[in-house]
């Protein structure tokens, strides 16, 4: 079944995005995958799946789909991406639009230079709900990951659980062979996102995440946010963050109580047809 698709990055994490509101398909996780190859497919971080609204109340839900065909809860940058795309698609007119995804809905507003602002939500905490092993919440723990060793870290869900884990600096933090190792301990029973943080000051951090089921990514919306969450928790941000990753730059604005407000750009680079 040959479908349109566009393919769009939000500072360097990079989509492959299908519209099946007027197009079909049923998708296989193996075949995400096969797609998801930079050498044998398109290549891309996540796959998003835009669809017809499942409630009155909403405009679309998108469903996610890591490089690795494991269908997750939640994207920031692909939601920015997914903002932009329904808009240039001309599948809605609107510029404020309220869409759900398996974690929740989300409220996107497009600006007018090719910004999008998208609450986020609240951060989940409760270590049961991100889920972790834990048997209270605080604001930092402390594991023993195996091949690594012990390790303090911050533990939050945007909707998709993060691991967040504070370095001197993140040109040098250990990302290949600590990410995979925290992402697959037994502590995250889902799996987890594993967030390398160095806080540059108060009010701007450097952040390198290696990703559930898609690896090192340039960039990751729910983990800046995760990160800015737990950064204020262990007191060490304030309100009012400049995420600085390797493919560009977040807004992550939280008032250390209810949603995560993030703002950044979402790209187009061009579209395609494709084999789903
Ligand atoms: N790898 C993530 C999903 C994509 C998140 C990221 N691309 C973002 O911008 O938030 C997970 O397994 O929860």
């Amino acid at each position: 079944m040959w479908l349109k698709f566009s393919k769009m990055h939000g500072i360097g994490n990079d989509f492959v995005v299908v519209d099946l509101v007027t197009q079909h398909a049923n998708i296989r996780p193996e075949r995400v995958a096969e797609l998801a190859d930079r050498n044998f497919g398109i290549g891309f971080d996540q796959l998003l799946v835009v669809e017809k609204p499942t409630r009155p109340d909403v405009d679309f839900q998108y469903r996610i789909f890591n490089a690795d065909g494991s269908e997750v809860e939640n994207c920031g940058n692909g939601a920015r991406c997914f903002a932009r795309f329904v808009y240039d698609q001309n599948l809605t007119g609107k510029r404020d639009i309220r869409v759900e995804t398996a974690s929740g809905i989300m409220e996107l507003h497009l600006t007018d230079d090719h910004q999008v602002t998208v609450d986020m939500g609240k951060p989940e905490l409760t270590p049961a709900h991100i889920p972790f092993e834990a048997n209270a919440f605080a604001t930092e723990y402390t594991i023993d990951v195996p091949e690594v060793g012990i390790i303090n870290l911050g533990a939050v869900s945007m909707g998709n659980p993060h691991a967040v884990i504070r370095v001197d600096d993140v040109d040098t933090a250990p990302v290949e062979s600590w990410g995979p190792a925290v992402e697959s301990c037994a502590a995250f029973p889902n799996k987890v996102n594993v967030g390398f943080m160095q806080i540059v000051s108060p009010h701007h951090i450097r952040l390198r995440v290696f990703e559930r089921g898609s690896g090192e990514t340039l960039a990751c919306g729910t983990g800046a946010c995760a990160a800015v969450v737990s950064g204020q928790l262990r007191g060490w941000l304030s309100q009012g963050v400049k995420v600085s990753l390797p493919g560009g730059e977040l807004m992550i604005d939280w008032d250390g109580e209810g949603a995560v407000k993030m703002t950044g750009p979402a790209e187009r680079v061009f579209e395609g047809k494709v084999n789903l």
